[in-house]
């Protein structure tokens, strides 16, 4: 809110008194009048300043901004969205989804893969720089390529999205964007309420009142099962012991869609992601900043649980996560509001999308020093108590009898297409990894 808006709109609260200071006033000298008039225009310049174009966008959060500010209105932007969003003639079913966070990992590879089948597809991402954003800009050349237009701009931005849905009937939301990483939420906890929250509940906001309401697929995280000790985690455990902030604002992210299907009748399908890795992947993750550290010749810790125990992750390889989105997404039902206001029941589903095969972290590291053929530099230490948890293990027969989810990589034959793709894409010094 600007400070003139700070003035009573509704006349008679509000009364403007004829100030007889200014027929007092009377100018001691030229100095002082050019002082006085010189004053007054600075304030107007101000004013004009701070009250900028609403078609210019500026990122919101300080903590974590790009310098940019990005235009998305005109002729040219419109022409470029409706491109984007177009179905291919050739496909008779096609939908059109607008991916959030599409120049991330998780949304890179589903965009390509709606792209390739077909869809319309339109990206939105703020670019942060929570990991180099270079990566996310290489990412947004490769989609560029097959015709995917990502729009800059937040989530937390209400009139872009407004904007946007204006513009294209989406008919689904491919909700990725978030402020990923568990360790991370004890740095920078604001961003993950920023994103996780605030921008989640955004973006609904905005569902539930176009017309038509898309269906909303998004992404929670296997963190939700927090310090579970009952393994496999299943859909139907309870998760009410987070281990960190990050994990706490996914749960948060599930009550917060189970009221959103309850009150205003929106579809929406959460997926548990159980450690997403393969190319394009992220550099704060482990398995990307040990391969980093292993050819830099630098040590890497290993955490380690109580008394020496084991700590493992059930390591999900990215194409068998891009499988259950899209499976997702087609097996969601249409959302039941319209005009804000709920019509009917409405669907509300979770999945753990998993691998269901656990692998300690010092075995990841094995196969990373066969694929790169560099022994690494080990230190073994005791896991930080910073939002880890020891071990997870998806129980994935609810997805693979409502979307037909069969994961088919091992971390073996991921991490092998990893690696590849590592070497080449920093290949020569051109691009140096950065977290
Ligand atoms: O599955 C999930 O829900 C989550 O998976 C990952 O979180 P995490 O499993 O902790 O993945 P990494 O940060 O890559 O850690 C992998 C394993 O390596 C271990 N680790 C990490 C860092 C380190 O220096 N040493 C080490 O042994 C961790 O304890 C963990 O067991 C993602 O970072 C989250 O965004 C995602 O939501």
């Amino acid at each position: 809110m600007s400070r003139l808006d700070d003035i009573p709109s509704s006349p008679g609260k509000f009364k403007m008194e004829k100030s007889t200071y200014l027929n007092r006033l009377r100018f001691q000298s030229p100095l002082t009048k050019f002082a006085f008039f010189s004053f007054f225009l600075l304030c107007f310049i101000s004013v004009l300043f701070l009250r900028s174009p609403p078609s210019v966008y500026t990122q919101s959060d300080p903590s974590r901004r790009s310098l940019r500010t990005y235009s998305y209105s005109g002729p040219a932007f419109e022409k470029k969205l409706r491109n984007s969003a177009k179905i291919r003639t050739s496909s008779s079913n096609g939908i059109t989804v607008l991916v959030t966070g599409a120049a991330g990992f998780v949304g890179t590879h589903v965009s390509a893969a709606l792209k390739r089948r077909g869809d319309g597809v339109v990206g939105l991402d703020n670019f942060n720089d929570y990991y180099d954003p270079s990566l996310k800009r290489a990412r947004q050349a490769l989609l560029e390529q097959s015709g995917i237009f990502i729009v800059e701009g937040d989530i937390n931005d209400v009139e872009l999205l407004r904007k946007l849905f204006k513009i294209v009937s989406f008919t689904h939301v491919m909700h990725l964007a978030a402020q990923a990483g568990v360790r991370y939420a004890m740095e920078n906890p604001s961003s993950y309420v920023h994103s996780n929250i605030a921008g989640f509940v955004n973006l609904l906001e905005v569902c539930k009142s176009v017309n038509p309401q898309p269906s909303i697929v998004w992404a929670s995280s296997s963190s939700v099962y927090g310090l579970n000790t009952k393994v496999p985690f299943s859909e139907k455990d309870k998760t009410d012991q987070p281990a960190s902030l990050y994990a706490a604002t996914k749960k948060a992210g599930e009550e917060i869609a189970h009221t959103y299907n309850h009150i205003y009748g929106l579809s929406l399908t959460g997926l548990r992601f159980f450690t997403v890795y393969g190319p394009w992947g992220r550099p704060d993750m482990a398995y990307f900043f040990f391969t980093k550290d292993i050819l830099k010749g630098k040590s890497i810790s290993i955490f380690e649980s109580a008394n020496h125990g084991t700590v493992a992750r059930d390591f999900t390889y990215i194409d068998d996560i891009v499988k259950g989105c899209l499976a997702a997404l087609d097996t969601s039902e249409k959302s039941t509001g319209s005009g804000g206001k709920k019509k009917g029941p409405a669907q509300l589903r979770v999945f753990n999308l998993g691998n269901t095969s656990p692998v300690p972290v010092s075995d990841l590291v094995r196969i990373l020093e066969k694929h790169l053929k560099v022994k690494a530099k080990k230190k073994m230490i005791k896991m930080p108590r910073n939002g880890d948890v020891p071990y997870t293990h998806a129980n994935i027969s609810l997805a693979r009898s409502e979307l037909g989810y069969k994961p088919t990589t091992d971390l073996q034959t991921g991490l092998k297409k990893f690696v590849r793709w590592y070497l080449s894409y920093y290949s020569g010094g051109k691009k140096s990894a950065a977290r």
